[in-house]
């Protein structure tokens, strides 16, 4: 029996938000009886023994492995804000040779499943690893962390070129309307495309980059996404035209924690896969304020700002009379933006009356607290789907990536928040939060209430995430057990 279980191979970009949505479908795959390895950077490997019980969490599992390989990378290199790209670059560099090595030597399988039978790679790498699972006959899926609706416009990307809607020609050209794009002619605007496209020149070497990667999946057999049929179902019909095998299995952390609550006890379901040290102080905080009362602002793992930026921020919070609970990461400010690096004491007396300030909480549990009300983010597709769970509106302020086209579906489209991008200024930051907590409040009460719904409807027992996941499992086993590709 052990001789024909499946071994998934499961492979990430070495960053929070792509580590974090993989180990969770590996713990699924896991949970259904199939043997993962997962391999992640050295960095990542190190980060994740330091911060979090990973290593005994997985260790209920059968024939689950965790394995490194190298980014290629200096040890002290930032890994964020402008200088993320370098470790994108430095990936497809160095990683490749590696990663086939690893795959021929075996070092990758165990004894009762010594064969890698199907790879489960990051869409980002999709080229690379395309290439080595032609080379050796192992079936590939691609998994593209962001949103749908991000990866459909990452398919156009040359073709807004070729029709001249690209470049942007500065910041007067922002609100230009984008014909370009099939399905959402009628509301994206320049300064609502991925944050790749803000270049003036064409031949930029990201934006090609994502181009490319993103048409490598139709060379893949299938395609995973962490989003719902209820969200994005009308992009998805879209990307089915190239991609006519889409597994849809998000929201990922909700139907993770739903299947794990079924087999184990509860408690032990908490999987923050966090790369910095959680501080849970922020509970005990939270379980002090009103309901509904508290704006949480996080920028995820990547973004970094200046100190102007930083403090525009801060006076906007302080000044709009609410209380805050703020993820301010060790490396958020980046360069120095001016001031002399003192806090003015308005702030800190302010802060210390109603806000906590904190280096990384657990956001999924912060999110779903009663008395979290809103959500100041930079739009990550994770951030974006933890929130659309818990039911919180959202204020968008994107930072780079997927992140300027997911707050305008937020805004725009699903109208759960509103978009703040491209603006960082108190008075801006005081308005927006006192229109999601209280003035347009009961708008957005009821169409988050109504999405986070959808989502866990998507995700429990004959919903759509979770049939497509069992349907994914079984496909995985059929190509194990017949060496068949997937149909
Ligand atoms: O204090 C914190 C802050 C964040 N998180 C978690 O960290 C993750 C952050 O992920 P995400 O919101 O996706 O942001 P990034 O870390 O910025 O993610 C990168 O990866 C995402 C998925 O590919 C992309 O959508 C983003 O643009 C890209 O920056 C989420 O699961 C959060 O719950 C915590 O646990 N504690
Ligand atoms: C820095 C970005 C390059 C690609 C990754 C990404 C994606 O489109 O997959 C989005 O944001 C970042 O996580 C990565």
């Amino acid at each position: 029996m052990s001789g024909t279980t499946p071994r998934v191979l499961i492979f990430p970009l070495s960053a929070q938000g792509h580590v974090n949505s993989m180990l969770k479908l590996a713990e699924l795959l896991a949970l259904a009886g199939l043997h993962v390895t997962f391999l992640n950077t050295e960095y990542i490997h190190d980060r994740l023994i330091r911060y979090t019980n990973m290593l005994s969490r997985f260790s209920r599992y059968p024939g689950f492995l965790f394995r490194t390989i190298a980014d290629g990378l200096p040890e002290d290199h930032p890994r964020s804000g402008d200088r993320f790209m370098e470790v994108v670059d430095s990936m497809n560099e160095t990683t490749k040779p590696l990663f086939k090595e690893m795959l021929v030597s075996g070092e990758l399988g165990s004894e009762i499943s010594p064969k890698v039978t199907c790879i489960i790679a990051d869409g980002i790498f999709g080229k690379f690893t395309n290439d080595v699972s032609e080379e050796l006959g192992i079936p590939i899926i691609l998994f593209r962390t962001i949103s749908s609706c991000a990866v459909w416009s990452y398919f156009f990307l040359t073709k807004l070129i070729e029709i001249g809607e690209l470049p942007i020609k500065g910041k007067e050209d922002m609100d230009r309307q984008i014909t370009g794009v099939p399905g959402m002619e009628s509301f994206l605007r320049c300064r609502d495309l991925p944050g790749f496209c803000r270049v003036t020149d064409t031949s930029d070497p990201y934006l090609h980059l994502v181009s490319r990667e993103t048409h490598q999946c139709p060379r893949a057999q299938a395609l995973i996404l962490n989003t719902f049929e209820d969200l994005e179902g009308p992009i998805l019909s879209h990307i089915r035209t190239k991609c006519p095998n889409i597994y849809t299995i998000g929201p990922l952390h909700a139907h993770l924690n739903l299947r794990l609550s079924k087999k184990i006890n509860p408690s032990l379901s908490r999987s923050p896969n966090s790369l910095f040290d959680v501080d849970r102080g922020c509970m005990a905080w939270l379980d002090a304020q009103p309901p509904s009362s508290v704006i949480y602002v996080s920028f995820g793992s990547i973004t970094t700002m200046s100190n102007d930026d930083l403090m525009e921020f801060w006076y906007g919070l302080v000044n709009c009379n609410k209380r805050f609970l703020w993820v301010i990461r060790p490396d958020l400010v980046a360069e120095k933006g001016g001031g002399d690096g003192r806090i003015p004491v308005e702030l800190t007396a302010a802060t210390t009356e109603r806000g906590y300030i904190v280096g990384w909480v657990p956001q999924e549990e912060v999110l779903a607290h009663k008395a979290v009300g809103g959500f100041l983010t930079h739009c990550g597709w994770n951030s974006t789907l933890e929130s659309v769970v818990a039911g919180v509106p959202m204020i968008c302020w994107p930072y780079f990536a997927d992140q300027q086209i997911n707050s305008r579906y937020v805004g725009e489209v699903w109208k759960l928040g509103i978009d703040m991008k491209d603006v960082c200024n108190r008075k801006v930051v005081e308005k927006m939060v006192n229109d999601l907590m209280v003035e347009r409040r009961e708008e957005f009460v009821k169409s988050t209430a109504e999405m986070a719904r959808l989502a866990r409807e998507s995700v429990s027992e004959s919903g759509s995430s979770y049939c497509n996941l069992n349907r994914l499992v079984e496909d995985i086993r059929l190509v194990t057990s017949t060496q068949l590709n997937f149909h």
